[in-house]
C-alpha cells in the first residue's frame, strides 16, 4: 500500500482524502494497540493448534512399519524431511509422501488447548485473531484440507479469519504465535512480534533473549496479549 506524506497539499480533495485514509489505515497496522486500537493476533496452524509432528509419525510408521523413524523426543530442526534424509537418503522422499497424501492435513489432531485458546481470544474485547498458515506447494489436498480443518474445529465463520500464505512477513499483526524458529519473507521488519511456540523440533534451541516463547497453551498466552496492549 502506497503511503503519502502527511502535510503535502493535494490538488484534489478526493486524492487527499484517499491519502489520509491510506495513512490512517497504515497507522492502524503500525501503532501500538491502545484503548482505541484493537490487538491483532496471528496464530499459526501446524505445530501450534494442529499436531503435524504427531500426525506425521503415526502415518509414517503405519505406511513404513519396517523403516527407521525419528521419535518425537529425537526431533531436531524444523524440516522433518531433512532429518529423515540424514537417517537414510531415501527416507526423505518417503517422509514427503506422507504429508502430500490425501487427508493428511484434514486428519491432524488438535494440539491440547489450542482450539480453546483461539475461541477465547476471539471473544476478547478489542482483539482480532486470525489463523495464519502456510500450505505446502503440493496443492492437490493441502489448501482444501486446511480450510476444512478450520471449519471442523473452529466453525465455518472462522474461515473469514483464515489466512493462507507462503510469506507471513507481509501479514500485518501485533503477535504471531508460530513454531517455526525463522520466519522470513519479503518484509525485513514485520509488524508482529514472533512468539516461538514450543514444539518437539525447537525445544532444544538455546533461549533467545530477544524472543519470547510460549511453552504450550497451558502457558501464559493471556499475559503475552496483555503485554501488547499497554
Ligand atoms: C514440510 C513441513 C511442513 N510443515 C508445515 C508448516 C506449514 O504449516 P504452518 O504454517 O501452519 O505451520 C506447512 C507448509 O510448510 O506445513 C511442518 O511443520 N514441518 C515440515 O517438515
Ligand atoms: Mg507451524
Amino acid at each position: 500500500m502506497k503511503t503519502f506524506k502527511a502535510g503535502i497539499a493535494m490538488p484534489l480533495l478526493p486524492r487527499a482524502l484517499r491519502a489520509l485514509k491510506a495513512d490512517a489505515a497504515w497507522r492502524r497496522c503500525s501503532d501500538a494497540p491502545g484503548a482505541d486500537r484493537r490487538l491483532r493476533v496471528l496464530v499459526d496452524m501446524d505445530g501450534v493448534i494442529a499436531d503435524f509432528e504427531g500426525g506425521f509419525l503415526r502415518k509414517y510408521r503405519a505406511r513404513y512399519p519396517r523403516e527407521p523413524y525419528v521419535a518425537l523426543r529425537e526431533r531436531r530442526g524444523f524440516w522433518v524431511s531433512s532429518q529423515y534424509g540424514q537417517l537414510r537418503s531415501d527416507l526423505c522422499e518417503k517422509a514427503i509422501s506422507i504429508w502430500q497424501s490425501k487427508n493428511f492435513f484434514l486428519e491432524l489432531d488438535p494440539l491440547p488447548g489450542g482450539i480453546e485458546a483461539v475461541k477465547e481470544m476471539d471473544k476478547m474485547e478489542n482483539t482480532d485473531v486470525f489463523i495464519c498458515t502456510s500450505p505446502i506447494k503440493h496443492y492437490d489436498h493441502c489448501p482444501y484440507e486446511k480450510y476444512a480443518w478450520i471449519e471442523k474445529h473452529l466453525g465455518f465463520d472462522f474461515l473469514e479469519r483464515t489466512i493462507l500464505t507462503r510469506d507471513k512477513t507481509v501479514v500485518c499483526g501485533d503477535i504471531l504465535f508460530d513454531d517455526k524458529p525463522d520466519i522470513i519473507g519479503v518484509e525485513p521488519k514485520p509488524t508482529w512480534e514472533h512468539v516461538l511456540f514450543t514444539a518437539c523440533h525447537n525445544k532444544h534451541l538455546p533461549p533467545c533473549p530477544t524472543r519470547r516463547r510460549l511453552l504450550s497453551w497451558a502457558d501464559d498466552w493471556r499475559g503475552i496479549l496483555a503485554s501488547k496492549r499497554r
